[in-house]
């Protein structure tokens, strides 16, 4: 198993690009599965959920090959509609596989994704999603399997804006007869990401990026070219090693207005930033302690909130972090402490106490966001960390290592 091993208070300095986003690239993989031929995905990052993605599309029967960052996806002899427990389990993405198979061959069969172990994840708004354009499903066992004779369109009115049911929903409404209204559906920018790919496929899809999205389903796609959007939450991890370690980054190949409600709160804490049009530059300053609520896009996005609780471990005064989207989002607490952070948690709620300086520990990574938090904090510690169980940052940062290291951090990858 392999551990990163920090030596912590190096400044941090220079510019640092950032890839293309896991939760975009993701969504759009599975959808190269409704239509035949080869589509091409650009900016693809090397990460453990897109490994895990490439060996579903294939047992499929797709054809996968990449070129660097380069990926293209032949679905002409995809035949099968069943994916494999273990695979599933491998992340929660595998659900996004759903709407497509059921909009190319109306069937298939899944059991429960997997993915970050962060409270209970269930996928009764996709279920009722494809329910309400046509599919009957039917649950057994702990495999789920839906089938329509017919798609047919639908209005879907989601209790809470789910990003993985509002994109199963598109994907599979896409090749529904008639007309899909999709109401409170999630707003975040890898949604409107997917509407891009699907449009080009030929879909006729509007709304994206706002809480209605409109899909006139079409007969047929056809393979398309694209580029993933950049990955919001590795950037506002990297603005946040920056602030952590009074460094001076800049991060490019960003999209500034994805991270407004991030930019806001660092700068809130005492960080200087300077944007342009496609990079962000930070500094630290001062910190002090900010109160933060996660929600869903525009709000403070849930997958920065181990980060940022990390951030406001050293920032002067108390700071309260309240999780709302995920039910079990506080594991890196435990951790954090073991670095000599002062923090209590009540429910959803983490009081945090800023303390001068974190200490080194060893440590380990309970999933992928947790990890990254604590990578910084072993960032700004005094003294050396380890951090095991490096295989969850993985899944979501591609050479997290290597690009730290080209921004003067003392971090290295062993095996032990
Ligand atoms: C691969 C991917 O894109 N993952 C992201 C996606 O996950 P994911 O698509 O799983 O997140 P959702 O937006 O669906 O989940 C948000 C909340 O809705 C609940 N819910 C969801 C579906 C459902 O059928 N029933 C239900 O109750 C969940 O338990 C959770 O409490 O959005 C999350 C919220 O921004 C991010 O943290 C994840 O990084
Ligand atoms: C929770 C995350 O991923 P997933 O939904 O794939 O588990 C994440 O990216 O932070």
């Amino acid at each position: 198993m392999e551990k990163f091993i920090v030596k912590g208070e190096v400044q941090l300095s220079g510019n640092v690009r950032i890839s293309g986003a896991k939760n975009a690239t993701l969504p759009i993989m599975a959808a190269t599965l409704l239509c035949s031929g080869t589509s091409v995905i650009h900016d693809v990052p090397y990460l453990r959920d897109i490994q895990a993605m490439q060996e579903i599309l294939t047992l499929l029967g797709a054809k996968v090959v990449r070129h660097e960052h380069t990926m293209m996806i032949d679905t002409t002899n995809v035949s099968k509609v069943e994916i494999p427990e273990h695979l599933m389990r491998e992340m929660r993405a595998s659900v996004f596989l759903m709407g497509p198979l059921l909009g190319r061959f109306r069937k298939v069969r899944i059991s429960y994704p997997g993915g970050c172990a962060i409270g209970p994840r269930p996928i009764n708004l996709h279920i009722k999603a494809l329910e309400k354009i046509g599919a009957s499903v039917e649950e057994s066992y702990g495999f789920i399997d839906a089938e329509a004779a017919e798609l047919t369109g639908g209005e879907v009115n989601f209790d809470f804006p789910s990003v993985g049911a509002t994109e199963n929903a598109m994907m599979a409404a896409a090749l529904a007869k008639g007309t899909t209204m999709i109401r409170n559906a999630a707003r975040e920018p890898e949604i409107v990401d997917l509407q891009s790919m699907l449009n080009k496929m030929g879909a006729k899809i509007s709304g994206a990026g706002t809480d209605t999205i409109k899909i006139d389903g079409v007969s047929r796609l056809l393979p398309a070219e694209h580029t993933v959007i950049c990955d919001r939450i590795e950037a506002g991890t990297f603005l946040i090693a920056g602030v952590m370690t009074r460094g001076d980054i800049v991060i490019e190949n960003v999209v500034p207005e994805y991270l407004f409600s991030v930019t806001d709160k660092l700068q809130e804490i005492g960080a200087k930033i300077i944007t342009g049009k496609d990079y962000i530059r930070i500094k630290a300053g001062e910190l002090r302690g900010v109160d933060i609520k996660t929600l869903p896009y525009p709000g403070f996005p849930t997958d920065l909130q181990a980060p940022m609780l990390s951030l406001v471990t050293i920032a002067k005064g108390t700071s309260i972090i309240t999780e709302t989207i995920f039910e079990n989002r506080f594991k890196h607490v435990d951790e954090l402490t073991r670095m000599g952070a002062k923090i209590k948690v009540e429910g959803r709620t983490a009081i945090i106490r800023g303390v001068p300086r974190l200490t080194g520990a060893i440590v380990a990574a309970p999933d992928l966001r947790a990890g990254s938090a604590l990578v910084l904090a072993a960032l700004a510690a005094e003294g050396t960390s380890e951090i095991e169980q490096v295989y969850h940052i993985e899944r979501g940062y591609e050479k997290i290592d290597e690009k730290l290291q080209a921004l003067g951090a003392n971090i290295v990858k062993v095996v032990g």
